[in-house]
């Protein structure tokens, strides 16, 4: 089959069209008509070959949801006209003792939809079954896409670190993943506090669910804070001053990052050891947490404030976010 797709030639460079042909669909994969995919920073990420493992040409986009179109003979669980998601994994080896485990998310053979194959910038995309999530009835398709990526890597911590609904919480850096993470910790039940650099979006964040929006660049308003929270989850990729952070989590408190922070983050051993704190990080979450999120999401109407792009204008969708005015969520409609 032949996709129609956007993709950067090379590092850096603007998305141009771009045809390649998909092989003929193997006996365990799924082919998705592309109706919408979110754009994430790792987007960008990979674009500009930030991290290294980039291949051009690349067609970027893992926050897909569509339609199954084929599907090879052992798919298991799906039919033509399934109405689906499909994110940053495509693929895990379904052997190893995590995938057995449930935990295909932490595969080391796991494979990127971006990474060495072509991703949902497209009209069409192929998957693993696994990794191709049926979609519950009733869900907003053109708002579900973010669930694929940004949405579940910041459920998978509130859940994996156990936050209570009685916790306080702090969410750093209110772009795509950080105001879907306001969202989920509104919902748990937590005291909710934004840390932003921009307080021009203190009134959206405070609708969104924030109880709290302190700067997180003024150490004044850091300290002011000192020793109350019991979560703070990280989605900037940028260096802060994280001894501030941790100073203002409660004891046994836990800083926790998704955000992927270029440069080494410089942790000084007593900043845990006093108050048992700790530091950690964690990419997506399993495909079974997956569909938990996306009933949470139904349940409480929980869905991503997304701006609407054509897939054609994707480069004006880039530098829309790469120029920080995205609110909060950019969509391509394919
Ligand atoms: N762990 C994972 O598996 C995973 C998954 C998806 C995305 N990511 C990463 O998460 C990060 C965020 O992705 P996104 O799509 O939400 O990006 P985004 O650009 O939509 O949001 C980042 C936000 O951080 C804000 N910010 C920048 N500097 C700040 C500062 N000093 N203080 C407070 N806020 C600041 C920006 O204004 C922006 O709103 C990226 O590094 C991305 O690659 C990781
Ligand atoms: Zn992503």
């Amino acid at each position: 089959m032949e996709v129609n797709a956007f993709a950067a030639k090379k590092a850096g460079e603007d998305l141009e069209k771009f045809n390649y042909n998909l092989p003929v669909i193997g006996k365990e994969h799924v082919d998705i008509k592309v109706h919408y995919c979110g754009l994430c920073h790792s987007d960008l990420s990979m674009v500009n070959n930030d991290w290294g493992n980039s291949k051009f040409p690349l067609v970027p986009g893992h926050e897909i949801v569509g339609e199954v179109v084929a599907l090879g003979d052992e798919v298991k669980g799906l039919k033509k006209g399934d109405k689906v998601g499909l994110g940053w994994f495509s693929e895990s080896c379904m052997h190893c003792d995590q995938c057995m485990d449930g935990k295909q998310h932490l595969c080391s053979d796991s494979e990127g939809t971006i990474v060495g194959r072509h991703g949902g910038f497209a009209d069409h995309v192929r998957g693993h079954w696994s990794w191709v999530t049926k979609l519950p009835d009733g869900i907003d398709m053109s708002k579900a896409g973010p669930l694929f990526c940004g949405g579940i890597t910041v459920f998978n911590p509130i859940v994996l670190s156990g936050v209570q609904p009685t916790d306080k919480v702090g969410v750093i850096g209110i772009g795509g993943l950080g105001h879907m993470a306001l969202k989920f910790l509104k919902a748990w039940g937590c005291e909710v506090t934004a840390f932003t650099s921009n307080k021009d979006k203190t009134e959206a964040l405070k609708k969104m669910g924030a109880h709290n929006v302190v700067d997180s660049t003024d150490s004044k308003e850091l300290e002011s804070i000192a020793g109350s929270l019991d979560f703070i989850l990280n989605t900037t990729n940028v260096k802060l001053d994280w001894v501030a952070f941790l100073t203002t989590l409660a004891p046994q408190g836990k800083l926790h990052t998704v955000g992927a922070v270029l440069e080494p983050m410089e942790i000084p051993a007593f900043s845990m050891i006093s108050g048992e704190k700790s530091v950690g990080g964690s990419p997506l979450g399993s495909i079974a947490l997956t569909r938990k999120m996306l009933d949470f999401c139904v349940r409480h109407d929980i869905y991503p404030a997304v701006e609407e792009f054509k897939m054609e204008d994707v480069n004006k969708a880039i530098k829309h976010l790469h120029d920080g005015k995205a609110r909060f969520r950019v969509v391509l409609k394919a």
